[in-house]
């Protein structure tokens, strides 16, 4: 069973996603957009350390591997932390963009179980843009890149300026995030929009 709501579907008005010409090359590892986020920076213990290639167009793929610490169920992933591995992923269409854009919705079907220690095959598409708003859609496959399809998600995402984080976030990360010339290149690469 799976549907998608209403507020998900692009309006007349949306216009078709545009990789930015300076975007990662098709097949660039991505990185750590900060390095202590719990989706793929490295500096979380039991974080997804989720890892994100540029494809072509406005597609993205990523792998994460399933730890002991994502369980929900005895030896079976957490629903959350799939839902949180397919935000992820679709949050990084960020990079082919160059746009700073947060999750407002995502809407996940949870189709096969996923054991520990399974490889999550992900894939993300931005399908539409109108205004602020992104829409796209991704799955999760297991047992290979063609693998049965085990979790997929729809999301819209609002684009927002960096001040978004500067006033919301707790102000302990975010003068270390000032205070850090790599966070403030990685910033810089979404922000340079024509
Ligand atoms: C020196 C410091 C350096 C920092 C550097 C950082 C670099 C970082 C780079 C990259 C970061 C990427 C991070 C990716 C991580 C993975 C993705 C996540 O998990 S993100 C976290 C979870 N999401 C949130 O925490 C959002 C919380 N929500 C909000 O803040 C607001 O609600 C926000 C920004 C989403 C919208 O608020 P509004 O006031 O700006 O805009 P309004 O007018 O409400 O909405 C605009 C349009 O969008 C629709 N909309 C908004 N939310 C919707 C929703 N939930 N469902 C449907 N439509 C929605 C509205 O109906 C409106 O549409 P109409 O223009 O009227 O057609």
């Amino acid at each position: 069973m799976s549907g998608t709501s209403s507020t998900l579907r692009p309006p007349s008005d949306a216009v078709a996603p545009v990789r930015h010409p300076d975007a990662p090359a098709p097949g660039e590892l991505l990185g750590a957009h900060y390095e202590h986020c719990f989706g793929c920076g490295g500096g979380q213990v039991h974080g997804l350390r989720l890892a994100a290639r540029a494809g072509e167009g406005v597609r993205i793929t990523a792998e994460f591997t399933v730890q002991t610490a994502h369980q929900g169920a005895p030896g079976l992933a957490h629903g959350g932390v799939l839902a949180s591995a397919l935000d992820e992923t679709l949050g990084s269409l960020n990079w082919l963009l160059r746009t700073i854009a947060v999750t407002g919705r995502l809407e996940t079907d949870f189709v096969r179980p996923v054991p520990v220690d399974t490889v999550l095959h992900l894939e993300a598409e931005v399908t539409a843009v109108a205004g602020r708003k992104i829409y796209s859609t991704a799955t999760g496959r297991i047992g290979g890149p063609d693998g049965p399809v085990a979790v997929r998600a729809d999301a819209l995402f609002i684009e927002v300026k960096v001040d978004h984080f500067v006033d919301n976030g707790r102000q302990e990360e975010i003068q270390a995030a000032m205070n850090d010339p790599d966070q403030i290149r990685r910033a810089r690469a979404f922000e340079v929009n024509p």
